[in-house]
């Protein structure tokens, strides 16, 4: 069973590797996915200053999936340049890197960064993080999201890609691929970051589980699996010559075979990895390759965009 992937002019031993934002943080967060069974590993977004992020407790797990709202912290774009500097591409797996600056010019000014040192690493834009106080984000503000991908494809001639939040509309994916679709050098999307401003609620205590936004936080997990799983199959039939990542709700081989059925490229693990811990990857791996013996499949394109309708 050969679990390999290429795309993007890399080579990935594994489909799998860890959603932006969950075990990526630190050095030492990074060494743990680089040393684990992981095909690929993505960094934390990364915004122009170090940020402390928001008051604790900012993330929690119930039994269906997750809820935060961490605030984006992050030591820094140079921190994570700096790792990506040091980076042994030819002898490691793939590396990504999230970029989510506070304003138009930020973003900017840490891809400009990047994009002067050449490096193999990919960037991938964060579009979407849903737990800024009061900062409405790009996903959602299609017009606001096109004049980023102009003004960052004025300079930047690599390959990238951006993070998506999870759209409901099918009039939504629509206006969201006819604006992706204008940028060449934009090869990949990854559905979904979680699904913003939930609200979890503990019964014993009367309380929400998180201080932020008095409770409001993005979810991920079990909850978000359909919403995910129809985020990746809308898009990858609205992008042609485009990839789509799948990120959301993937806990076991099952929900990794979903995503590339779907037509997922590769597929991240968030909460079940934050949970979980490293061994997920090889779990995973193994009940894929477990499902994919069992129905026949020696590889992901066996399968990948195949997903039957009624
Ligand atoms: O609160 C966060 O740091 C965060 N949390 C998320 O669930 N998605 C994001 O993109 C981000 I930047």
């Amino acid at each position: 069973i050969d679990l390999s992937v290429s795309w993007l002019g890399l080579e990935m031993k594994s489909p799998l590797y860890n959603a932006s934002g969950v075990m990526c943080r630190s050095v030492e967060d990074l060494e743990a996915m680089r040393a684990s069974s992981a095909g690929a590993l993505i960094t934390k977004s990364c915004t122009l200053e170090p940020r402390e992020g928001n008051p604790e407790p900012r993330y929690f797990a119930t039994k269906l999936g997750t809820i935060n709202s961490m605030g984006l912290p992050n030591y820094g774009y140079q921190y994570y340049l700096d790792y990506a500097q040091n980076y042994d591409y030819a002898n490691n797996k793939p590396l990504f890197i999230s970029i989510s600056g506070m304003t138009l010019a930020d973003n900017l000014a840490i891809i400009k960064a990047f994009h002067e040192r050449e490096l193999p690493c990919i960037l991938e834009v964060n579009l979407s993080c849903p737990n800024l106080p009061g900062k409405p984000q790009l996903g959602y503000d299609l017009p606001a999201a096109q004049n980023a991908l102009e003004k960052i494809c004025e300079f930047y001639d690599r390959p990238f890609g951006v993070k998506l939040p999870p759209y409901f509309d099918v009039s939504h994916f629509d206006q969201a691929a006819e604006v992706f679709n204008r940028f060449d050098l934009l090869k990949y999307v990854t559905c979904i970051n979680s699904v913003g401003n939930g609200l979890v609620i503990d019964v014993d205590a009367e309380s929400v589980v998180i201080k932020p936004k008095d409770g409001l936080g993005g979810i991920g997990g079990d909850y978000v699996l359909p919403t995910s799983l129809a985020n990746v199959r809308e898009f990858v039939r609205r992008l042609p010559g485009k990839q789509v990542v799948g990120c959301g709700g993937v806990k076991s081989g099952a929900e990794a075979f979903m995503h590339i059925l779907a037509g997922a490229i590769t597929v991240q693990v968030g909460s079940c990895l934050y949970e979980e811990g490293v061994g997920a990857f090889d779990r995973i791996a193994q009940e894929l390759k477990d499902l994919m013996a069992a129905k026949g499949y020696s590889k992901l394109d066996d399968f990948r965009g195949k997903l039957k309708t009624l």
